[in-house]
C-alpha cells in the first residue's frame, strides 16, 4: 500500500512525509533472468519507479490480480509502448485478463495478454499461479517460480531455488498454502502490525498472523510487503530471524 496514505496524518504517515523511511510505493517486483525482465504487478508508481531506475523500456508484465494498486500504471506502459513502437506483453489467468480488458478496453491495441492459468516458463524460472483467498475484496492470485535445473551440478543435499509472491492474501486455507512449502523465499503481504478490524472488512494478512503462517509453512527467508500505514518501519517489532520488511529498491540473488 501506499504512505503516506493522501487522507491521513497519523505518526507514520507523518514520518513518511517528513524523515521518508515510511515512505512506500505500491507492491511490485522485478524480476531479472536470462529471458529478460518480468515486472511482478503494475501499479499507480510504474512511471515514477521507471524514472528513478532511469529504465525506458519495459516489456513484459505478470498480474497478480485486477485492483486499482497492482494494475493502474498498465495505461502508461501501453502508451509507453505505442510511443517506441513495441508491443507489451501481459501475463495472468484468464479471469484477470477479462477484468482488464473491461477496465482499460484500448490496451490490446499496444499489449498482447497471455493467459499463464496453466503456467508460464520465464528463462530458468517454472512459473505457477494458484488462487489466494483476498478477505473482503474476493481473490486474488499468488505465484510459485521454481528454478529449473541447470547443467550445472548442485552441492549434494541442494535443490534449485524456489520462490513465492503472495502479496494479497488472508486466511489462506491447507490447500492454498501448500504452494508455500519448501520456499527459499516467501514474498507476503501484511497491511499492518496487529490489525484491530473486524475480520469481515479485512482483505491482507497482518503481521502477527502471517507469523503464524511462517511457524507453519517455514520458508528459509520471508519478506513482508504491501505494508501500509499499520506499519512503521522506525519501530523494532522483534521479527524473528529470517523475517524482514521489504524495502523500495532492495535486490536479492535468487539461487
Ligand atoms: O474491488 C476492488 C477492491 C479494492 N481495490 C483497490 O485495492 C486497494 C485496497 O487494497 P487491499 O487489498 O484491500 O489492502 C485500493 O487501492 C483499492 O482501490 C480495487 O481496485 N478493487
Amino acid at each position: 500500500m501506499g504512505v503516506p496514505r493522501v487522507y491521513c496524518s497519523c505518526e507514520v504517515c507523518m514520518e513518511a512525509r517528513t524523515g521518508g523511511r515510511n515512505r512506500r510505493y505500491r507492491s511490485s517486483a522485478l524480476l531479472s533472468s536470462s529471458e529478460g525482465e518480468l515486472l511482478i504487478d503494475c501499479g499507480p508508481e510504474w512511471r515514477t519507479q521507471m524514472e528513478h531506475y532511469e529504465k525506458r523500456k519495459l516489456g513484459h508484465v505478470l498480474i497478480t490480480h485486477a485492483h486499482f494498486d497492482h494494475i493502474a500504471g498498465l495505461p502508461e506502459w501501453a502508451d509507453a509502448c505505442r510511443w517506441q513502437q513495441q508491443s507489451g506483453h501481459v501475463y495472468a489467468p484468464a479471469d484477470v485478463l477479462a477484468t482488464l480488458r473491461k477496465m482499460f478496453p484500448w490496451l490490446e491495441n499496444q499489449l498482447v495478454y497471455h493467459d499463464c492459468s496453466s503456467g508460464l516458463q520465464w528463462g530458468a524460472w517454472q512459473i505457477q499461479p494458484w488462487k489466494v483467498f483476498h478477505g473482503k475484496n474476493g481473490y486474488s492470485y499468488a505465484y510459485r517460480f521454481d528454478k529449473l535445473a541447470d547443467n550445472i551440478k548442485l552441492a549434494k543435499d541442494s535443490r534449485p531455488y524456489r520462490f513465492a509472491y503472495c502479496p494479497d492474501a488472508i486466511n489462506l486455507s491447507a490447500e492454498q498454502q501448500a504452494p508455500l512449502f519448501g520456499l527459499d523465499l516467501l514474498v507476503i503481504g501484511t497491511n499492518f502490525y496487529k490489525e484491530e478490524a473486524d475480520f469481515e472488512t479485512r482483505s491482507v494478512y497482518d503481521m502477527v498472523e502471517a507469523l503464524e503462517l511462517l511457524a507453519h509453512v517455514q520458508p528459509k527467508l520471508t519478506l513482508f510487503t504491501h505494508m501500509s500505514h499499520g506499519v512503521d518501519i522506525t519501530k523494532n517489532y522483534n521479527l524473528p530471524a529470517g523475517v524482514n520488511p521489504a524495502q523500495t529498491g532492495m535486490q536479492l540473488e535468487l539461487g
